[in-house]
């Protein structure tokens, strides 16, 4: 497979890192080829149709098992996706770990996802390819329990947003995954501002409108607790 990026491991990705973010994000322009990215695509729009969930902002589909506290009843991932998980895990985001679970989102423009952090079922280390679209990805800080008496607004929170192209991967690891909050506001177009940390890496431009097309992410994840299914009938 063509890799556009030549990166085969933890210390080559070094030179990703997004410096003027709290650590670690780092992020790969052209992970994929268009033909990969048009291949990913033809597969997740490949699947049945129950294997979506229409959510209020966005459509998904899970892969892998559903992540719970219990442990992952664990389903094999399809080859068109393990191709890039074992990619990804080869690269060492999940340390020694293999991905082993993958969500789908798909945003029509106006779409977005509210902040969030992943949270603990996961190992702490998210790793996401965009198909499609740009989108902007924005940051925020996590309420502050000591700091009470002053309202502690979204905005207030907000500290930083990364520009997402198409064909990219996106690491978040760190503080950034385990500390700070990410979303995606549901606009049908991004205006790039100061805030905007990596415009020099693409071709946009400060001030630049970029009108979003329909978006369809890869969230590639490490599950650590994991059950099998011939333990859950009670056989050894
Ligand atoms: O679509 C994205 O890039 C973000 C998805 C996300 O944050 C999630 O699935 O937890
Ligand atoms: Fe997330």
């Amino acid at each position: 497979m063509a890799n556009p990026c030549n990166i085969a491991n933890v210390t080559d990705l070094e030179k990703f890192i997004v410096k003027e973010a709290p650590p670690t994000i780092y992020y790969i322009p052209n992970f994929i080829t268009e033909t990969e990215e048009e291949y990913l695509l033809q597969q997740v729009y490949r699947a049945p149709k129950p294997k979506w969930t229409q959510l209020s902002g966005r459509r998904l589909q899970n892969w892998g098992g559903l992540p719970n506290p219990k442990g992952m009843l664990t389903e094999k991932l399809p080859d068109w996706l393990l191709k890039y998980t074992e990619k990804i895990s080869a690269l060492g985001a999940f340390a020694r770990k293999a991905a082993n679970h993958v969500l789908v989102n798909e945003y029509k423009p106006g779409e977005g996802i509210m902040p969030h952090v992943d949270g603990p079922l996961y190992h702490p280390t998210v790793t996401t390819i965009s198909l499609g679209s740009h989108t902007v990805l924005d940051f925020y800080k996590p309420v502050c329990e000591t700091q009470s008496e002053v309202p502690q607004t979204e905005k207030s929170r907000y500290i930083l947003s990364l520009l997402v192209q198409q064909k990219s991967l996106l690491i978040l690891q760190d503080d950034m995954y385990k500390c700070y909050l990410h979303g995606i506001q549901g606009v049908s177009e991004d205006i790039l501002s100061e805030h905007v940390v990596n415009l020099s890496s693409t071709d946009a431009h400060l001030g630049n409108a970029l009108p979003r097309s329909t978006r369809v992410s890869l969230t590639i994840r490490h599950v650590p607790k994991v059950v099998r299914a011939n333990l859950l009938l009670g056989k050894k």
